[in-house]
């Protein structure tokens, strides 16, 4: 392997970034390797975005250091950085072409008309675009600007990608579209990736690891299976959207997975709650743990009376520290 391939595409040590009295971001430390895939994940307001854009040089951290490809570029300007950019409100230039707008990076850096033609319409087909060449922004859907923005960010041929909340401005069908498209593309460009979602799915369907953030801090990085199969702590499965923890009061947790909840043998639970869901019921039930939240499927669901049948596989079960009362 060459040592290109084996320099991160993003190294961020110890970032510390203050907004007056609000501490957003806390001696963050990241490495995302080149054809990596790193996810940022953490509810509103953690500093997700002051990271991203410490990194992009927009914001100037008060401490700590940021290389890109193995060149220090902490005191740098954005434009010097080297990085590709997306961002929620992708703001395509209006009065240019498709084509254009995708031309732009490469034609700043002064390369020229012909070199910077043929990359931008090699960016337009890595995206799938190549026949929309000629359009302006306000004639595609917002999947396609998406795309365009995409394009321009690849069209730098940079070492790392920046994506702030790419798909956020988009309804459901077309972000399920993207996520598969852009796992795909990433694949085939080679870049490290950073994206700031707070979308779970989003997270695991595009990331190869996912780094979780709470309060300014980094509290859990790993692979993005191994991530939301075993949370550290209460905190983080809550935010991954674990439905049964359980408090043990000595400042523990017990984390229940779905599948440690055995039904039609055990204990009989009194049924405390359900709601109909599209795939079938959600119940609650009282187990001598304590309340336990299940999702049963359309075929499940008229077992469920006024009580449910279930044993819970303590094999399967892990117990954490229960920190989701901490600031
Ligand atoms: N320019 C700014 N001036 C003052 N406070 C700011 C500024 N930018 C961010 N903050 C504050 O810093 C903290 C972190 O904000 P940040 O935008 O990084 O969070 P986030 O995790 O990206 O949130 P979201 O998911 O809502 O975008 C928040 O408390 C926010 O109000």
């Amino acid at each position: 392997m060459s040592d290109a391939a084996l320099t991160p595409a993003l190294q961020a040590r110890s970032l510390s970034k203050s907004f007056g009295t609000v501490q957003a971001v806390r001696g963050v430390s990241l490495e995302v390797q080149a054809g990596e895939t790193l996810a940022l994940l953490g509810p509103s307001g953690c500093g997700k975005s002051t990271v991203l854009r410490c990194v992009a040089g927009l914001e100037q951290p008060e401490a700590g250091q940021v290389f890109v490809g193995g060149r220090e570029v902490t005191a740098l300007p954005p434009e010097q950085r080297h990085v590709g950019l997306v961002f929620q409100d992708y703001a395509l230039f209006p009065h240019l072409s498709v084509l254009r707008n995708v031309a732009y990076g490469p034609s700043m850096r002064g390369e020229s008309k012909p070199r910077v033609q043929m990359r931008a319409r090699e960016a337009l087909d890595l995206v799938a675009l190549g026949e929309l060449a000629g359009r302006f922004p306000a004639q595609l859907s917002g999947g396609q600007q998406q795309r365009v923005a995409l394009a321009r960010a690849l069209a730098t041929r940079s070492p790392l990608l920046l994506l702030d909340e790419p798909l956020s401005n988009l309804d459901e069908k077309l972000r399920a579209e993207l996520r598969t498209d852009l796992r795909a593309l990433f694949g085939r460009v080679g870049a490290g990736v950073l994206i700031v979602t707070h979308d779970q799915r989003e997270a695991l369907a595009l990331a190869d690891r996912v780094a979780v953030m709470r309060a300014g801090q980094l509290v859990q990085v790993g692979p993005a299976p191994a991530v939301f199969r075993e949370p550290h702590s209460a905190w983080v499965a809550a935010f991954l959207g674990w439905p049964n923890i359980l408090p043990q009061g000595d400042g523990r947790a017990l984390l229940i997975p779905e599948e440690a909840i055995l039904l039609g043998v055990g204990e009989a639970c009194p049924v405390t709650a359900r709601q109909v869901t599209e795939t079938g019921q959600t119940v609650q039930v009282h187990h001598s743990l304590g309340r336990l939240t299940l999702h049963l499927s359309a075929r499940e669901a008229p077992q469920a009376g006024d009580s449910l049948t279930l044993n819970v596989d303590l094999n399967r079960v892990k117990t954490v520290p229960d920190d989701r009362e901490l600031s």
